[in-house]
């Protein structure tokens, strides 16, 4: 397995982010972290990348304990944060070397990687331009070959279509989607936009903290007895979060 996260729980000082999360994800499987804002993406994200340190709970990638083997973990996942973290001012290629260079890809092997990934996501030709002159949607992809450089196993992906327009987002959803098939790279994409997802792509649904569910798009139907997941989306995360088959909270039961 590629991702395993065992019963995490995570706390704000006055806000629990993250209760008892666990899911399991295999290598090329591409996944939706799915939930509306303030769902706990972000702060999960902040967990399997070390930003925060764990409270409770156990994350292994690739079977690494990311407490005991931090090091090998990082080593195994690209990130694409919310924030877009190029410098505007350099070329692709320079926002890439410097990037090659601090996972110690120096030379020609940092510029063989740098065409490899490029190329990979339709950018090759734009290497020599500044980030500055780049939609949104190319900046993206910029910074998906740049989380790839190292060559890792798992990319996470927190909500990396916002502001881009439908058609960009549809374009980059699809790049990140070829990775799987293509390189057998994992992938957690978080959004809070329904229409990313596909019937039969893994789902992982949060809500205030929690796993409501762990199946496919069309599993969200079958919980929430809808026939369309947008409705399924919507209809799950409106009420306080209750876990399918546990009793209601009495916030919940008012
Ligand atoms: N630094 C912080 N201090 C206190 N509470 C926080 C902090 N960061 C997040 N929270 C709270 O923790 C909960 C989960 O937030 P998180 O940012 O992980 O959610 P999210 O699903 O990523 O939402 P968004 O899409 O809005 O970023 C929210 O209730 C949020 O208000």
């Amino acid at each position: 397995m590629s991702i395993e996260v065992d019963k995490i729980s995570f706390r704000y000082a006055r806000k629990t982010a993250l209760s008892e999360l666990s899911f399991i994800l295999e290598n090329g499987q591409f996944c939706a972290l799915l939930g509306p804002n303030g769902a706990g993406k972000s702060t999960l994200f902040a967990l399997l990348t070390r930003l925060y340190a764990l409270q409770q709970g156990n994350i292994h990638i690739q079977g690494l304990d990311l407490q005991t083997a931090p090091t090998q973990v990082m080593q195994q996942l690209g990130v694409v944060f919310q924030q877009s973290t190029l410098d505007l001012d350099l070329t692709v290629q320079q926002n890439l070397a410097y990037h090659a260079s601090l996972h110690g890809l120096c030379g020609a092997t940092a510029r063989v990687r740098i065409a490899q990934e490029l190329e990979r996501m339709a950018m090759k030709e734009r290497a020599h331009e500044k980030v500055r002159s780049l939609n949104g949607g190319h900046r993206r992809r910029v910074e998906i070959a740049r989380a790839l450089l190292h060559q890792p196993s798992v990319l996470l992906l927190d909500e990396p279509t916002t502001g881009l327009d439908p058609q960009a987002r549809k374009a980059l959803n699809l790049h990140v989607r070829q990775l799987c098939t293509d390189s057998m790279i994992t992938v957690l994409w978080a959004t809070h936009l329904i229409d990313e997802v596909l019937p039969e792509d893994r789902v992982l649904l949060l809500h205030q903290g929690r796993l409501l569910s762990s199946g496919t798009g069309l599993d969200l139907c079958n919980l929430s007895g809808q026939s369309h997941m947008a409705d399924a989306f919507e209809q799950l995360t409106q009420v306080p979060a209750q876990i399918p088959g546990q009793a209601p909270t009495k916030e919940q039961a008012v």
